[in-house]
């Protein structure tokens, strides 16, 4: 009968009302040692079959936890839109790169380089309600490219450049209703469309000089090689930065003395760990398109007649320019004048020295009041530590085959020019069929205007220092857009990020080592705790 009432007792014990239940057999007068007894036994017998499956649970789960988190998932990427609006065309990058990695050097990759169809979007000011029909096209190809579930995550820029910067002088609303246009249209995406803006001519620079040592691995590649301490000259590791334009031309390095004193406040950059003062400056209007306003306005006006005879064209090439285009313009206005034409008719005569002559006329070198200046009394340190050349001056100096490493003088190149300028266009137009003619017929004018400016920045004994490029490691095209979305997403660190001290794969297996351990100590534990209490018993 007691029996019966205790496994009664037990029974229900294992389905939680144990306590009830022994307060009852309490009640009922039984001794409180047999009582004790009989729960201890109790435990002792379920206990260790409870902890063991635990155990066994643990185990299982721990072993399942090590497996899914080292094989080999795919990897996470991270994507970013940029459009770099320029004062002659639109373009939309995309980027991708994998969110694990996101702190290393050289991680991300263009993955789409999309051209916007049409001219720079300071071309819009009357015609603000085309915009969305301008951008739909390499939106939607964005959205094609980016997976659905990544959309609302991917952040979407827009930076105009100079085009931008001369509506903005000439008509500050117009370059206003432009940006809220295009701000409205991004902003009816799903991506995460982050801001439409004017960037500075200093952010241009600076991001392309980002942009190419991010992507030539200088920025990151020291935290290998020795002490930052001792490192006392770090433009030796940097590339300066050249960026050719249509509007604008921009010119960024690390100075071998960034002790002078400047007008100008050096930029200070403290990336991966390492402090960088880098001299920047840009040059509005000196972009090409602009720079050929300013040469055909002075030509006019120097010589005022309908018909222009340009060394800077080649020999049987003709043109006709509206003087009302030619000078309603920021940078031209200043020479602006009555004339008893209404049409400019350029003929060229295709003679490169004549061309540069003029062309040196562009960079008047007035009274330096720094211990250095570039032209205009722009205050420049001397030219230190290789060069990028990228843009305009890729495209110009690839066309005319002198990118390779082995032009390595500003002879080679003026051979060259003087002989290609003196081409007859009827013989080159047919020989480059298939080349925009827009950008034909000036590569003999660009040649010449890259070859001046050069110049003018002092670069001519130093000519084999400046490298013309434009995908870097097949990574990335050279440009202020990488350099700009690296930082407004925070993917450069200012430190050095610390190494883990364990790999993933050795961090899980100690995991599991020490978890099997405490496992086991606490089955012992238990066990001895048992068989102790029922001696005592
Ligand atoms: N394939 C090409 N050949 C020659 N010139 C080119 C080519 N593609 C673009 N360009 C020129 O490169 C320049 C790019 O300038 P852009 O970025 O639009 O202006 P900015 O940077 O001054 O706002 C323009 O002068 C354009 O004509
Ligand atoms: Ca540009």
């Amino acid at each position: 009968m007691k029996r019966d009432c205790s496994s009664g007792s037990q029974k229900r014990s294992a389905f939680g009302a144990g306590r009830i239940v022994l307060a009852s057999l309490a009640s009922h007068g039984f001794p409180s040692g047999y009582q004790d007894s009989r729960v201890k036994r109790f435990l002792s017998k379920n206990g260790l079959v409870i902890l063991g499956f635990t155990f066994i649970l643990s185990l299982i789960a721990l072993l399942a936890v090590g497996l899914t988190q080292n094989k080999n998932t795919p990897e996470n990427f991270k994507f970013g839109i940029v459009f770099d609006a320029g004062s002659s065309h639109t373009t939309m990058y995309i980027y991708k790169w994998s969110a694990e990695k996101v702190n290393d050097t050289g991680l991300v990759y263009e993955i789409e380089a999309c051209k916007v169809k049409g001219p720079g979007i300071s071309a819009f000011a009357s015609n603000v309600q085309d915009i969305p029909v301008y951008l739909s096209k390499c939106m939607g190809r964005a959205k094609e490219l980016i997976p659905k579930y990544k959309h609302h995550q991917t952040p979407v820029y827009l930076g105009a450049t100079a085009g931008m910067r001369l509506l903005r002088m000439e008509n500050e609303q117009s370059a206003k209703r432009i940006l809220a246009s295009v701000t409205s249209f991004l902003n009816s995406y799903p991506f995460n469309f982050r801001d439409a803006r004017i960037i500075s001519g200093s952010e241009e620079g600076a991001y392309g000089w980002i942009t190419i040592n991010y992507l030539l691995g200088k920025l990151q590649k020291k935290q290998n090689s020795e002490d930052p301490s001792s490192r006392k000259n770090e433009s030796q590791e940097t590339y300066g930065a050249l960026d050719l334009g249509g509007a604008s031309t921009q010119i960024t390095f690390v100075p071998k003395d960034t002790n002078i004193s400047s007008p100008i406040k050096f930029m200070q950059f403290r990336l991966y760990g390492w402090n960088y003062t880098v001299y920047t400056y840009s040059f509005l209007c000196y972009g090409q398109d602009q720079a050929l306003l300013l040469k055909l306005a002075k030509d006019t006006v120097e010589t005022p007649s309908g018909t222009l005879l340009d060394p800077c064209f080649h020999p049987g090439y003709e043109r006709m320019v509206d003087i009302s285009d030619l000078f309603n313009n920021v940078c031209t206005r200043e020479y602006k004048d009555l004339f008893p034409f209404d049409k400019l008719r350029i003929q060229g005569t295709g003679d490169f020295l004549q061309c540069q002559e003029r062309l040196h006329n562009l960079f008047p070198t007035t009274y330096c009041r720094y211990t250095s200046c570039t032209f205009n009394g722009v205050f420049m340190p001397p030219v230190h530590g290789e060069f990028g050349a990228f843009s305009a001056y890729y495209y110009t100096m690839k066309f005319l085959n002198l990118t390779s490493d082995k032009v390595t003088s500003e002879d080679m190149v003026i051979e060259k020019m003087k002989q290609y300028c003196s081409r007859p266009w009827k013989e080159v137009n047919t020989t480059y069929a298939d080349v925009k003619e827009k950008y034909l017929s000036e590569y003999c004018f660009s040649g010449t205007y890259v070859l001046t400016l050069l110049q003018v920045y002092n670069f001519t004994d130093y000519w084999k220092h400046i490298h013309f490029m434009h995908k870097i490691n097949d990574n990335a095209e050279a440009g202020w857009t990488l350099g700009y979305m690296l930082n407004l997403t925070n993917m450069i660190p200012a430190e050095l990020p610390q190494p883990k001290p364990f790999s993933r794969p050795t961090y899980i297996s100690l995991m599991v080592a020490f978890s099997l351990v405490l496992a086991i100590v606490f089955i012992l534990g238990s066990i001895i705790f048992h068989k102790s209490s029922y001696f005592q018993k």
